[in-house]
């Protein structure tokens, strides 16, 4: 298990993080969600122990993080780390031969992963003459070379097509299923959804939700509801308790509690039946508006568009 507890961050006067906390279970999927600004990238450093946290710990396992674990991880960062203008089937081998692994052995997984990837045909090309997709699949490579025991991608689907994005998913839950905690940041909510197990959220410096994401999803679900009724369901809308959200034909979703949901069912159920009858679960990207709704009145800057100006630290 890899954690952040309590963990704050400042850059001079700006706060990048204010006490947060996460874990990042083995063998879990945990996606990373926030807008710009929000902390991921810091949060992600720290576990890699490429800045240190002004105060809070990064543990693996209950204990402090330590160089000889992190020689381990398998890390993809924002700012990418490849040479343009080296073969990449050489650079992903000199990769792994950092990581202590003999030549031979060195450029063999660099050829499988570059197999696995759809280019080892390309193996003696410089990085720069590829597609930008192309490039990216070799920067996940390169997080991976080593078989990492942990897994942390800044941001590794940006960029990528959708049947690209299908690819290294795919990739990185066989990395998952070893039993590795996987954490990855993204801005594209949808693939998050589909592929997380787990779901952290930071907006402005702070967590704001974090969960298993059906968990997450059940929890925001806000009494909604959606039915197919046998013939015109226009009549709901006369429900003590209902609030209608749309209504098409033998369709319609709606707001009740409970108790009004079940007089809903057994009105149905006497005017001829329902071929369906199910609470409605929020996507990702409403449970994201959601928490930062909720938590906008004790932030001083809307999260979602605070600016990233990077500026070097002294
Ligand atoms: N080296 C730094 N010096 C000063 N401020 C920094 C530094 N690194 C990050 N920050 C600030 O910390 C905050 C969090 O930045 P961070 O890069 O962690 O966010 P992020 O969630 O990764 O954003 P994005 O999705 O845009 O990459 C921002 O306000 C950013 O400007």
């Amino acid at each position: 298990m890899l954690s952040l507890t309590d963990v704050t961050k400042t850059f001079g006067e700006r706060r990048a993080l204010d006490g947060v906390t996460f874990d990042v279970a083995p063998g879990r999927l945990t996606g990373f969600v926030g807008g710009n600004g929000a902390g991921k990238t810091t949060a992600m450093r720290i576990l890699l122990g490429v800045l240190a946290p002004t105060s809070g710990t990064a543990t693996i396992d209950g204990r402090p993080i330590t160089g000889d674990d992190r020689r381990g991880f398998g890390y993809m960062p924002e700012e990418r780390g490849l040479y343009p203008k080296m073969a990449i089937g050489e650079q992903l081998a000199y990769l792994a031969r950092l990581h202590g692994i003999d030549r031979a052995s060195a450029t063999k997984r660099a050829m499988a992963l570059l197999e696995r990837f759809d280019l080892a045909a390309r193996a003696k090309d410089n990085l720069d003459s590829l597609s930008l997709g192309n490039q990216q699949r070799v920067q996940v490579a390169a997080a991976l070379v080593h078989t990492p025991e942990v897994l942390v991608l800044d941001e590794p689907f940006s960029g990528l097509d959708p049947l690209a994005v299908d690819e290294v998913v795919s990739v990185v839950a066989e990395h998952a299923a070893r039993g590795i905690p996987v954490l990855f940041s993204s801005h594209q909510l949808d693939v998050v959804e589909r592929l997380c197990d787990d779901l952290v959220i930071i907006a402005g410096g702070r967590i704001r939700a974090r969960g298993t994401r059906d968990g997450l999803r059940a929890e925001h679900a806000g009494n909604r509801w959606a039915m197919a009724a046998r013939g015109d369901a226009g009549w709901v809308r006369g429900v003590p308790g209902v609030v209608v959200d749309e209504l098409a034909g033998d369709h319609v979703t709606f707001a009740a509690d409970d108790a009004a949901a079940q007089l809903v069912l057994t009105e149905a159920v006497g005017r001829g039946g329902v071929t369906s009858f199910t609470p409605v679960r929020p996507t990702l990207g409403e449970i994201f508006r959601d928490v930062i709704r909720d938590e906008a009145d004790d932030t001083t800057t809307d999260p979602t568009t605070e600016a990233t100006t990077k500026e070097a630290v002294a």
